[in-house]
C-alpha cells in the first residue's frame, strides 16, 4: 500500500522533549476500512504520536499524513477526523449536551445530529447532567459522541476503554466494530491487551521505536498465542530481566 492510499501515514517520525526521547523513527501505515490499536506501556509515546498525527504537537523530524496530507493541511479534516484524546474534550461547567451543540455549531452541523450522537454513546438519561459531575466512563461516552458528530471516515482515539466497566467496554467493543463496518477506519490507543485483542484487525506496538506493525492474526498466529505474550516479547518483559528492551 503506498502512503496516498494508507488513511494515516507516519514515516520516520521522531519527537524528542529535551533529553527524553518520547518517539523515534516511526513509520507505519493505516489501511483503510480497520481498526488498529497502537499499543505500548506507559510513557511509549503513544499519545505524542496520535498528537503528531492531529498537528497538536510538532515533531523533531519526520512527517505524520491523514489522507495523503498533513493534518495542518487537509480540506474539512475537523469532518473527516473525529477525536477522543484528553484535552480535547468538553468544558466541565456545560452539560453535556449544551457542549455537544457547541460543537456541532462550529462544526456547521443541525443540532438535532447532537441528538442522535447522545443515543448512539447511550447518554441520552445524563444529557442535561453538568459535565463535572460524569464519571469517567460518562466523559468517555461524550467524547466519543463528540468525535462520531460530524460523521468522519476516521476515528482517532487515545484510550478510549480508560474507566470503562464491563458493560462499557462490552459496548465500545460492539459501536467500534459497527463502525468499521461502515467503512470508517479506526485508530485507537490502549494499554489493555484482553480488550484489544478481541477488538482490533491490526496492531503497531511501539516502544519509542516501532516493534510490530501488521495484522493480529498474524501476530498472534492465528490466535494459538495470547497478545500479551507476543506484546512482552517485543517490548521486552521487566519480571524476566533487569532492563526493558
Ligand atoms: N510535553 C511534554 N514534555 C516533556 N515530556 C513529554 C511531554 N509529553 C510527553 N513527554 C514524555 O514523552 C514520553 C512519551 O509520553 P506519551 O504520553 O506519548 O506516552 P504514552 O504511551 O501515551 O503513555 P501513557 O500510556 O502513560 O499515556 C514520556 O516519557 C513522557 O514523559
Amino acid at each position: 500500500m503506498s502512503a496516498t492510499d494508507a488513511v494515516v501515514a507516519v514515516e520516520n517520525l521522531a519527537k524528542r522533549y529535551g533529553e527524553v526521547t518520547a518517539v523515534e523513527d516511526l513509520t507505519f501505515r493505516v489501511r483503510p476500512g480497520r481498526i488498529v490499536g497502537l499499543l505500548g506501556r506507559n510513557g511509549a509515546g503513544k499519545t505524542t504520536t496520535l498528537r503528531m498525527l492531529l498537528g497538536l504537537t510538532r515533531p523533531s523530524s519526520g512527517t505524520a499524513a491523514v489522507f495523503g496530507r498533513p493534518y495542518a493541511e487537509l480540506p474539512r479534516a475537523s469532518h473527516r477526523v473525529g477525536v477522543s484524546m484528553e484535552g480535547v474534550g468538553p468544558t466541565p461547567g456545560t452539560s453535556g449536551r449544551r457542549d455537544l451543540k457547541i460543537w456541532a455549531k462550529t462544526l456547521g452541523l443541525p443540532a438535532a445530529r447532537v441528538d442522535e450522537v447522545l443515543h448512539e454513546v447511550g447518554l441520552d438519561d445524563a444529557a442535561d447532567r453538568k459535565v463535572k459531575g460524569y464519571s469517567l466512563g460518562m466523559r468517555q461516552r461524550l467524547n466519543l459522541a463528540t468525535a462520531l458528530l460530524a460523521d468522519p471516515e476516521l476515528l482517532v482515539l487515545d484510550e478510549p476503554a480508560n474507566g470503562l466497566d464491563p458493560d462499557g467496554i462490552r459496548w465500545l467493543r460492539t459501536t467500534l466494530r459497527r463502525l468499521a463496518g461502515e467503512g470508517r477506519t479506526i485508530l485507537l490507543s490502549s494499554h489493555l491487551m484482553a480488550e484489544v485483542e478481541q477488538t482490533v484487525d491490526d496492531i503497531v506496538v511501539i516502544q519509542q521505536t516501532l516493534r510490530y506493525c501488521g495484522s493480529l492474526d498474524e501476530l498472534t498466529g492465528g490466535g494459538t498465542r495470547r497478545l500479551e505474550d507476543c506484546f512482552f516479547e517485543l517490548v521486552g518483559d521487566p519480571s524476566r530481566s533487569q532492563t526493558h528492551a
